[in-house]
């Protein structure tokens, strides 16, 4: 609550010195990892800095790795993997494709809100790094009256390098407002009925249009250091658990469906079995020619799925003898991935509205 000796001091900001302000709202900022302004040499090397500056990410003493960071690999990445952006950027809208299905998500999320709540809540999204920031988005809340803020980091699963780190800067930004609004966060939603239902739609949906039915599913995760689930991440045990959930609804025996984790970075050991090999062993070893990949981790394609999944691991899967490769994308905004994250935020949202 607030506390009414400091009314007198309230900065001019202050949500009920906002001209355009009519009535108190309710925020839900809803939260991605972020992405480059562009493929080229310096907006990718901005992002990269951001992302990989952060020991939420990589959590290497400073003295260590800023020198590695800034002298090699900040000279290499941003080469490589602006070659990458450039093979999905979105051309017509001058964006990466996450950026493209972010604001997508925003508006259908919106639009639910709205048919349901009118006015009251104001939704909107931000990027954990690079634009739109976090900061930006909390003060244009604020200065739009919202008194309370529901902060929504899209990650099915809570990792240090996800979730937390959102949260992290949810929190450091809010530090520097004078006038606070009152806030929650939600948690992990991996687990969710309707999760579940969207992702185990988007694979029947997927399989009735092929053909020959694939021999296996892979459930692809972002991967973290092995270590971090060692040291406690809980996000290893969530995506295990995710695949359970979507073989039990889609009432499916084991040999159908496979976990493994994607996206290695640096010369640690990652959860493992890493997708680009497993891919390789199903066809050269099990015989299965005919596969298909999904991404659960990720609420949005990105570079990780259209270009490392699409892309390399579809690779590496042919070049093992492979057959049929088949990529099923992200829930994005499908419906039942809208109904399932409103579903979410009207959860979080008990008590805050009429
Ligand atoms: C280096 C360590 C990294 C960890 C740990 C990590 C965890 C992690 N990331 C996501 C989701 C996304 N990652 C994306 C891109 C991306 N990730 C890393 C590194 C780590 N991620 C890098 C260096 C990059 C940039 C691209 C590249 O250079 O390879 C994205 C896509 C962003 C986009 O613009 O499309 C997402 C989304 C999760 C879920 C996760 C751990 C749970
Ligand atoms: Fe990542
Ligand atoms: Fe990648």
């Amino acid at each position: 609550m607030l506390d009414a000796t400091k009314t007198a001091q309230r900065p001019t900001h202050a949500p009920s010195d906002h001209p355009k302000v009519a009535a108190e709202k309710v925020g839900v900022l809803l939260a991605n990892l972020g992405t480059p302004d562009h493929y080229t040499y310096w907006p990718m090397r901005r992002y990269l800095n951001e992302f990989l500056s952060d020991r939420r990410v990589i959590d290497y003493s400073p003295w260590l790795w800023q020198p590695l960071l800034q002298l090699i690999i900040l000279t290499k990445r941003p080469f490589s993997s602006g070659e990458a952006y450039k093979s999905i950027w979105n051309e017509e809208q001058g964006e990466s494709p996450l950026m493209t299905i972010t604001k997508d998500q925003t508006a259908k999320i919106t639009k639910a809100m709205q048919d349901r709540y009118g006015d009251q809540v104001m939704v909107d999204f931000c990027m954990r790094y690079g634009n739109p920031s976090t900061k930006s988005k909390v003060r244009k809340m604020i200065d739009a009256g919202c008194r309370k803020i529901l902060f929504f980091p899209l990650y099915p699963h809570y990792a240090g390098a996800t979730s937390a780190t959102a949260n992290d800067q949810f929190f450091r930004v809010l530090m520097d407002e004078k006038w606070q609004p009152s806030v929650r966060t939600v948690d992990p939603y991996y687990q969710h009925p309707l999760y579940i239902e969207a992702l185990a739609q988007s694979v029947e949906r997927a399989y009735a249009k092929l053909e020959t039915r694939p021999d296996i599913l892979v459930c692809s995760y972002h991967g973290v250091p092995k270590r971090y689930l060692l040291e406690g991440d809980p996000y290893h045990c969530q995506c295990q658990k995710t695949t359970r959930l979507l073989k039990e609804r889609l009432g499916w025996g084991d040999t159908e469906i496979a976990t493994t984790f994607q996206s290695k970075f640096g010369p640690e050991e990652w959860l493992k079995p890493y997708t680009v090999e497993e891919v390789a062993r199903l066809a050269e070893e099990d015989g299965k020619k005919n596969i298909a990949v999904c991404a659960p981790a990720f609420s949005a394609d990105c570079i990780e799925t259209l270009e490392e999944i699409n892309e390399e691991i579809k690779e590496s899967f042919e070049e093992a003898g492979g057959e049929h490769f088949t990529y099923i994308p992200c829930l994005n905004d499908d419906d039942a991935h809208i109904k399932a994250l409103s579903a979410v935020i009207e959860e979080n949202l008990n008590g805050w509205l009429d």
